[in-house]
């Protein structure tokens, strides 16, 4: 049997005095997509840090496909989306430099890329629909753009876990439903995808299974036992869906 996608098991971590994840425990297995939601200061963040590899937890461990974050990251096999606050978009980088940094680890010392690089960020920009937009430095792009050409660099490193933070944060219509489209695609193919979003609405078609986060894991499920309001009472302490109470 082989590993599963991402196994977190008990992970704490501190920023100083703040407690951010507390014993956070969980499973996804391979080509699932993976909706995590929870309120603001939930840990969201912090999990996607402690799964790349970015953040050392206290205690606890993560694997992914078995091995070490470390490890994984050198592989090109997980890719993360971060939040946009996270990226320096003054930074003189192009679309394609963006997507090129992907192939990095395939690439060599001399980082010279060869015409398969080159390929695979051309598919890639086209798969994200931003072939037009390559030469574009980073901070002229819109926000969905920006999400996009993040997603493309994943696309591009052959990555098979994808992490996305907020990827519909800041997004027009147009690029919420290209990455929607993606996501599924990319977990068709056997990608596992773990993706936070605050749009409790568009869960249930975005994702195979939803992560209701507090520091831990409150429940783990299909989107719609999650969305229960019991439960968005339990997370966000309030009537989130504004469906009412329930009976
Ligand atoms: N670098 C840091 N230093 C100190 N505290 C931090 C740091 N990063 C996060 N925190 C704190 O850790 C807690 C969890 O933050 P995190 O960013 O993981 O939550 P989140 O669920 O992603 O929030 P949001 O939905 O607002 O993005 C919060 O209380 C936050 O203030």
């Amino acid at each position: 049997m082989s590993a599963a996608a991402i196994r977190v098991d008990d992970v704490t971590v501190h920023y100083g005095e703040v407690l951010a994840l507390d014993g956070a425990t969980l499973t996804i297995e391979h080509g699932r997509v993976c909706g995590l939601v929870g309120m603001n200061g939930s840990g969201k963040s912090t999990l996607f840090k402690a799964i790349m590899g970015m953040v050392r937890p206290d205690t606890g461990s993560v694997l992914i496909n078995g091995h070490s974050p470390a490890k994984v990251r050198k592989t090109g096999a997980v890719g993360y989306v971060p939040q946009s606050e996270d990226v320096d978009w003054a930074f003189p980088l192009s679309v394609r430099d963006v997507v090129l940094m992907g192939r990095y680890g395939k690439m060599g010392p001399t980082r010279r890329p060869r015409a398969a690089d080159h390929a695979a960020v051309a598919s890639a920009l086209e798969r994200v629909e931003l072939t037009e937009y390559a030469d574009r430095q980073i901070g002229q792009l819109s926000g969905g753009q920006k999400k996009r050409t993040f997603v493309a660099r994943g696309i591009a490193q052959g990555a098979t876990t994808l992490l996305l933070d907020e990827p519909f944060a800041g997004v027009d219509k147009r690029s919420e439903a290209t990455i929607t489209r993606l996501l599924r695609e990319l977990a068709d193919e056997g990608a596992t995808v773990l993706v936070s979003t605050h749009d409790l609405h568009a869960l249930p078609a975005l994702a195979d299974e939803a992560i209701l986060l507090m520091r831990r894991v409150l429940m783990h499920g299909p989107p719609a036992d999650v969305l229960q309001p019991e439960n968005l009472a339990l997370a966000f302490g309030l009537d989130v869906l504004g469906r009412g109470e329930s009976a």
